[in-house]
């Protein structure tokens, strides 16, 4: 590629820049996130032109261990403000602003837009790009060098505020060849999450094939056709590209026209992700929602397609795989094992609505995500064309990650479910809590919020066996009532929580260990030894019955007539023993720990905290549940409506 040369010594021919200014900026993007900038202006830029630099998150303890996070991001109209899906700006810019939050350092805005060829040559490049020519060669025939850039006034800012020594932000060789040319250390390359598209594969794979960036992408090189985004982003699914339907819309991706995953492939991705989820795990509680790559990873391992039907481009993979699935997540972190087992059953409920909302929401692409929320319930009011909605709803578990929310609401004393983008309802940052802070389940609030007809539904409809949707999907799970896989999660990431302090115990206890120059472990003292039975024992109840509850809930006629109340109640009973016990387990292994598993780095702590919240959940109210099943299993019926 034509990249600048820099043959001077470092900073010969650099003048210092100064601080002309610097304002604070409370930032918001557009899926919600916040952060605040100190946003600094310089003067004597070596290029005359109006860079910014954004101070983010403890850049001056960042400063201080002289590692600072440096992204250098190059203007792009079409990406930064308009949401161009031909490039990876747009993610990328709002990442940087994530990351650099997070570890504290600098993101630089610099006005070198289309690679430093300007606006207009950018958009006459982009029209030499649709009949073949990749992002280089379309710089190339417009009399342009590939890569114009130039980072002198990025090096020029970054003295200025005194960063010498740098963690840069980026998959490009380049920069971080020509910042050190310019005298700035780059002391590491951290990449960048890969922001893929079906719009933008061809750019990224140019990236990747003609100027070695680092992305791990999987597209073949120099891929002629842009390939389906079914295929990159859930490997596995066959989905071809989107039809149209005889209405002239574009109907949901036509049925997968091969096998899926099966349920041992879904569960062992969910396990490829653990690893992961454990490193991130404490990134999750600190951004109280889960990490972008998190989110990615998800949705590249089929996650959000378990149980929506094969014709919208899911799995179609029954209660067990799900309920596995989300056990095991939450042996790598609670908080995502919680979020994205909703947001996979919220897929499957949008999969109930009738066919208008489906042509709406599943678009060929990615799974729609959707927050769900019950109680408290808003108000809705008549209108012509509509309702309107008011109130405001809590604990709106994956809403960080959502285009949609479902929201229950009440209208002449039934119960309705409102479906809403999320871009129509103000979103509250309410979530503060002790355990399962990494799902952001923040509030949601509207005022007189026009939805339209078709997007509420009567709740008893969705929720029940003979839902619109299960006159569409042939799919049995379909009929499967919604309290069914409701109930599941919370027991599943208790579960998994418990299975992940139990290895972790084992690790300590047969962990060698150095005193008075004599190596000894844990495990070789008798009480150790002891406790470990108790917890491995707890862990095991709660495995039988989970086991149990599954085998119930993926019963057949459970499906399609939904359970009868002995079923029901012995369904929600295990579930709930089986909760119990996973958080005996955990009692067990904490009590035995001592108190280095309270220091906040351990992830004991944060798992005890995590299944005290489950525990707390509305779906496993001991009490109730317990009262509940008693009357099931005596065949007195059921009082609580909900059950
Ligand atoms: N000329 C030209 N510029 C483009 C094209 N697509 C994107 N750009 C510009 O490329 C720049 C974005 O590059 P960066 O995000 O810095 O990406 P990068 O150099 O690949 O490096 P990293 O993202 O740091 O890995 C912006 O200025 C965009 O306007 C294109 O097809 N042609
Ligand atoms: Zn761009």
């Amino acid at each position: 590629m034509t990249a600048v040369a820099h043959d001077a010594p470092p900073n010969a021919t650099l003048p210092a820049a100064g601080v002309r200014s610097r304002v604070t900026v409370p930032l918001r993007f557009h899926d919600g996130y916040a952060t605040t900038a100190e946003v600094f202006t310089f003067h004597g830029l070596s290029d005359g032109k109006e860079h910014l630099l954004l101070a983010l998150g403890p850049w001056e303890q960042a400063l201080l261990s002289g590692g600072p996070l440096v992204r250098m991001h190059s203007e792009c109209m079409t990406g930064d403000v308009f949401g161009s899906e031909r490039c990876d700006c747009g993610p990328q810019l709002r990442e940087a602003a994530e990351r650099i939050t997070g570890a504290g350092g600098f993101l630089l805005y610099l006005r070198q837009e289309g690679r430093g060829i300007g606006l207009y040559s950018k958009l006459d490049a982009y029209a030499l790009q649709d009949p073949g020519l990749d992002t280089y060669d379309a710089n190339l025939a417009l009399g342009h060098g590939e890569d114009e850039r130039d980072y002198s006034a990025a090096a020029q800012m970054l003295q200025a505020l005194g960063a010498t020594s740098v963690r840069l932000l980026t998959n490009n060789p380049d920069k971080a060849a020509q910042l050190a040319a310019l005298g700035i250390g780059v002391g590491e390359k951290v990449p960048t999450g890969v922001h893929l598209s079906a719009a933008n594969s061809r750019y990224l794979a140019a990236k990747r094939d003609r100027t070695a960036h680092t992305l791990d992408l999987d597209i073949a090189p120099d891929a002629g056709s842009i390939p389906d985004p079914g295929s990159i982003l859930a490997p596995g699914t066959k989905a071809g590209p989107a039809a149209v339907a005889p209405s002239g819309k574009v109907a949901p991706a036509p049925a997968v026209n091969g096998p899926g995953p099966t349920h041992e492939e879904m569960v062992a991705r969910a396990a490829a992700l653990v690893p992961g989820l454990r490193s991130a795990a404490e990134e999750t509680e600190r951004l109280r929602r889960l990490p972008d790559a998190t989110v990615s990873d998800l949705e590249a391992a089929g996650i959000f397609r378990i149980l929506a039907p094969a014709a919208v481009g899911g799995y179609g993979l029954g209660v067990q795989t799900y309920g596995e699935a989300v056990r095991t997540l939450a042996r790598g972190c609670a908080s995502t094992a919680w979020t994205a087992g909703h947001l996979a059953e919220h897929v499957w409920m949008l999969a109930r609505w009738p066919r208008e909302v489906q042509d709406e929401v599943f678009t060929g692409g990615p799974m729609p995500l959707a927050a769900a929320t019950s109680a408290p319930v808003g108000a809705a009011r008549k209108v012509p064309g509509g309702y309107a909605i008011s109130g405001q709803w809590s604990f709106a578990s994956g809403i960080m990650h959502s285009q949609w929310a479902l929201l229950a609401v009440q209208h002449d004393g039934t119960r309705l479910q409102a479906l809403v983008p999320l871009a129509d309802l103000d979103l509250i940052d309410a979530w503060h809590t002790d355990g399962l802070r990494g799902t952001g389940s923040n509030d949601l609030r509207a005022r007189d919020l026009l939805v339209p007809d078709y997007r509420v539904m009567d709740w008893a409809e969705l929720s029940g066996t003979d839902s619109p949707g299960s006159r569409i999907h042939p799919d049995p799970l379909i009929h499967a009532p919604m309290a069914t896989l409701l109930n599941l999660v919370a027991p599943a990431a208790a579960l998994g929580s418990a299975e992940y302090a139990v290895e972790l115990f084992r690790d300590q206890l047969l962990a060698p260990r150095l005193k008075n120059g004599a190596e000894l472990r844990q495990a070789d003292s008798p009480l150790a030894q002891a406790r470990y039975a108790r917890a491995a024992g707890k862990v095991a109840a709660a495995q039988l019955h989970w086991q149990a509850a599954l085998a119930g809930a993926a019963s057949p006629e459970r499906s399609a007539s939904g359970p009868a109340d002995g079923e029901r109640a012995a369904f929600r009973l295990a579930l709930a023993l089986s909760a119990e016990a996973s958080q005996e387990a955990v009692r067990t292994v904490l009590a035995g720990s001592g108190g280095s598993a309270h220091r906040l780095a351990h992830p004991l702590q944060r798992i005890q905290r995590d299944v005290g919240v489950l525990l707390n959940h509305p779906t496993l109210g001991i009490d109730t549940i317990m009262e509940q099943a008693g009357r099931g299993l005596l065949g007195l019926g059921f009082t609580s409506a909900s059950f």
